[in-house]
């Protein structure tokens, strides 16, 4: 019940901070990070690694604050649909504006404008960013491990809806959160940390680094490649963030150190350590090789999301859609409510289309896409691949997860399900 969460609490920030001291202080080699780690030994290491952060840089902090006011801004004063996300267990139905995207986009016009100004008036660029990022992600890691023990207060004292709760167990409550969707003042936290922190600081850093590379080298494929590979993955995300607020970490996943700290800090740390490195190392991949990966990236991107599609496609017409040119095969799958009522309600399970092929066909186009957008850092560094690499272990171990959660929400229809879609992945295979 605590040794995972203990040792994640633990080795994460760690993780995050060895990738980029890797990058910048070793030049991406992990053989040379490991050849300081025996010849200083692990505690001298670990002052090494933490020693390299300045805790107290101010531009970082001016920085952060001034990003959040923008984002908070943007998140109230932006128009959007009204919309509801799913049902949850104790019977309550979160409601959110659908302004993503706007938000996104209006972001990404103030970071051009800014960057546009300090390039025309100032000696300053951009790309001053990726001299600060190691304060960066260190003042993060710190900021939001006390943020987290605060939503674990807040969700103890002050919950914001019945979705919420104790196990008893500080450490597995701290690592796993106290409430589904806790609410600070109307703005809803995890909305604001995976989507309007995480994933758009990851959008921002992958910029910021492919312009510090053009500062360096000029023009470099490669970089551009895998900066135009994941631009398109953001935008497609923020297209669809209302389909993403149906998703397991907003269903499942309460606001703690895992999804929280996650968004705040190790989707800056680890989602982007590939582009960090990318920043300082000059692949020239040629058009043939960017054109054929270019390719294959953007042909993931579209199955990934036309497989999210289908899904929320049924649901919203309540099985009244065709997929594939076909009436969408589905299970009426009823549960039950954990609330006082033992409310029963229905849901469909989709069993033709992507869905039919196996139960998370959707993340093999994901992991693929990884691959395509890591593979333009070539071949002589492991570094680059540790984004795939999470995410083939994060995906593998999301399997097992979501069967577990809706075998217990589905019972016999999720048998159902099972029988008639047996691979969890990889169809014949896994
Ligand atoms: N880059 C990254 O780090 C990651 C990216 N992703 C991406 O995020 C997206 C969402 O993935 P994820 O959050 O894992 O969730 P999924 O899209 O796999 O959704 C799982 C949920 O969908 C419902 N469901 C399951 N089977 C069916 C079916 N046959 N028909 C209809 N509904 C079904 C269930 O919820 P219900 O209770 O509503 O029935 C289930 O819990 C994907 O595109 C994925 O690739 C995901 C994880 C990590
Ligand atoms: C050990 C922990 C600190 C690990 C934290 C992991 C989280 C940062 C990530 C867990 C699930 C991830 C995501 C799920 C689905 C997504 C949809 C996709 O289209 C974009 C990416 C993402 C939002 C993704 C982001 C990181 C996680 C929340």
């Amino acid at each position: 019940m605590y040794i995972m969460p203990l040792y994640l609490v633990v080795s994460s920030p760690n993780v995050i901070l060895i990738l980029w001291y890797t990058v910048v202080k070793c030049d991406s080699s992990f053989a040379v990070f490991g050849s300081k780690f025996r010849k200083l030994g692990p505690v001298a290491m670990f002052k090494e690694v933490w020693g390299s952060v300045d805790f107290f840089d101010s531009f970082v902090y001016i920085f952060v604050i001034s990003y959040c006011t923008l984002q908070v801004i943007l998140m109230k004063t932006l128009p959007g649909k009204k919309f509801t996300g799913p049902v949850t267990s104790r019977n309550n139905v979160p409601l959110y504006y659908d302004n993503g995207f706007k938000c996104y986009v209006v972001t990404m016009f103030i970071y051009t404008a800014i960057s546009i100004f300090l390039y025309k008036f100032t000696k300053y660029r951009v790309t001053i960013f990726y001299d600060h990022f190691g304060n960066f992600l260190g003042i993060m890691t710190c900021v939001s491990l006390v943020l987290c023990l605060f939503l674990y207060w807040k969700g103890l004292k002050y919950p914001s809806s019945s979705d919420s709760g104790t196990t008893g167990n500080f450490l597995f409550d701290y690592y796993w959160g106290t409430e589904l969707y806790p609410r600070i003042f109307e703005i809803d936290v995890k909305v604001f940390t995976n989507c309007r922190f995480g994933m758009t600081m990851w959008s921002l850093l992958v910029v910021t680094f492919a312009l510090k590379n053009y500062e360096l080298y000029g023009f470099v494929d490669s970089v551009w490649l895998s900066t135009a590979l994941q631009t398109i993955y953001f935008v497609k995300f923020f297209w669809w963030e209302s389909g993403y607020l149906s998703t397991i970490d907003i269903m499942m996943d309460r606001a703690g150190f895992y999804i929280c700290w996650g968004c705040l800090a190790y989707i800056s740390g680890l989602y982007a350590s590939l582009s960090l490195h990318l920043a300082t190392h000059r692949v020239i991949l040629g058009w043939t090789l960017t054109s054929l990966i270019f390719a294959i990236g953007l042909t993931s991107i579209g199955v990934n999301y036309w497989a999210d599609y289908q899904k929320q496609e049924v649901r919203r017409t309540n099985g009244a859609c065709l997929i594939w040119g076909k009436k969408a095969d589905v299970i009426r799958a009823y549960y039950e409510l954990e609330d006082e009522n033992k409310t029963v309600k229905t849901s469909l399970l989709l069993v033709s289309g992507f869905w039919g092929i196996s139960r998370h066909f959707h993340y093999l186009p994901e992991l693929l896409l990884a691959l395509c957008w890591s593979v333009p850092a070539g071949f002589q560094r492991a570094m680059p691949y540790s984004y795939l690499f999470f995410l083939t272990i994060l995906l593998v171990h999301r399997t097992f997860r979501d069967d577990t959660k809706c075998r217990k929400k589905y019972k016999v229809y999720w048998e159902q399900y099972c029988n008639k879609v047996p691979y969890k992945m990889i169809p014949g295979i896994f």
